[in-house]
């Protein structure tokens, strides 16, 4: 196994639709020492474009049910628009990014959501064995730095919606196999996992998963939190060393929220 190190960042929709925010964003993430990967989201960005072209987006679960119009819009924000205004950005500063979706290189191959008990569309789950991880660190070792958005493929043309929080924890879990200290940052525009969404001082500094089970139970944690904290402690399960909830203008401290087993 490598002894390297490696970083893997995700931002989500409020950060990428916030032009102030992502640029302090990645001005902070241009200093990380080290390989370093992105993983973008942009579901606030795809369901106003799906607006303005007068397709309603339809959700299920904080899920986008993808039909032939939604794949269309998703690969067009994502992979498009969001993806090199961040590749353009981060050359700016001097970090050498490449803008990717799971096609590109076959780096990630994922499944069709099975269509009972509701059809999703156009929406890709990843296995374990998604990630294509020799190639990815042949990409790593030319010093390009991955931007990865949320469209992945299945192998016979069709491009995927996927979850970015989940690409994140499955591109984390599969260069664990790799890396022997693999990071997993996610970014967010709160200061971390909160006792009180509206207290900035409520700040949980870490988490187990019978605390978790806790803060479920209370409904402390709810929403999008519940499938990002998921799939935070699945990192954690599969050999992640370091899992880390926290606000996006904080990137490169160590405030926030830490997981542990
Ligand atoms: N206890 C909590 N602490 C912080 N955020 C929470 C909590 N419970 C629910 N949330 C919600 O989860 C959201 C983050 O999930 P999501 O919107 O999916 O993230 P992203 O913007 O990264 O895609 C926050 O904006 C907040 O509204
Ligand atoms: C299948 C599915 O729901 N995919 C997400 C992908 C984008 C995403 O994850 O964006 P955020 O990180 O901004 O939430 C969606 O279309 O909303």
């Amino acid at each position: 196994m490598s002894k390297e190190d490696l970083h893997i960042v995700k931002i989500g929709g409020n950060i990428t639709g916030s032009p102030d925010k992502l640029a302090d964003f990645l001005a902070r993430f241009h200093k990380l020492e080290g390989k370093k990967i992105i993983v973008h989201g942009g579901g606030r960005q795809a369901t106003a474009l799906s607006e303005k072209l007068g397709i309603k987006a339809k959700m299920h679960e904080g899920r986008r049910i993808t039909d032939d119009e939604a794949i269309d819009v998703a690969v067009q924000v994502y992979a498009g628009l969001v993806n090199k205004k961040i590749v353009a950005q981060l050359q700016s500063l001097g970090t050498n990014a490449v803008g990717l979706t799971g096609a590109d290189m076959n780096l990630i191959k994922c499944s069709i959501r099975p269509k009972d008990p509701i059809d999703f569309g156009w929406v890709g789950d990843i296995e374990a064995d998604s990630v294509n991880v020799e190639q990815l660190d042949k990409l790593l070792n030319t010093g390009a730095v991955p931007v990865f958005c949320a469209i992945t493929h299945d192998g016979n043309g069709n491009l995927l919606n996927t979850n970015a929080d989940t690409i994140a924890s499955a591109l984390s879990a599969g260069m664990a196999q790799k890396y022997s200290g693999v990071e997993l940052t996610y970014c967010f525009e709160m200061p971390g996992v909160m006792r009180d969404i509206k207290d900035p001082n409520s700040l949980i500094r870490e988490i187990d998963p019978t605390l978790y089970d806790q803060l479920k139970k209370d409904e402390v944690v709810k929403d999008g939190m519940i499938p990002k904290l998921d799939n935070a402690f699945d990192a954690i399960e599969s050999g992640v060393s370091k899992v880390h909830i926290q606000e996006a203008s904080t990137l490169g401290t160590e405030s926030g929220t830490t997981l542990i087993k």
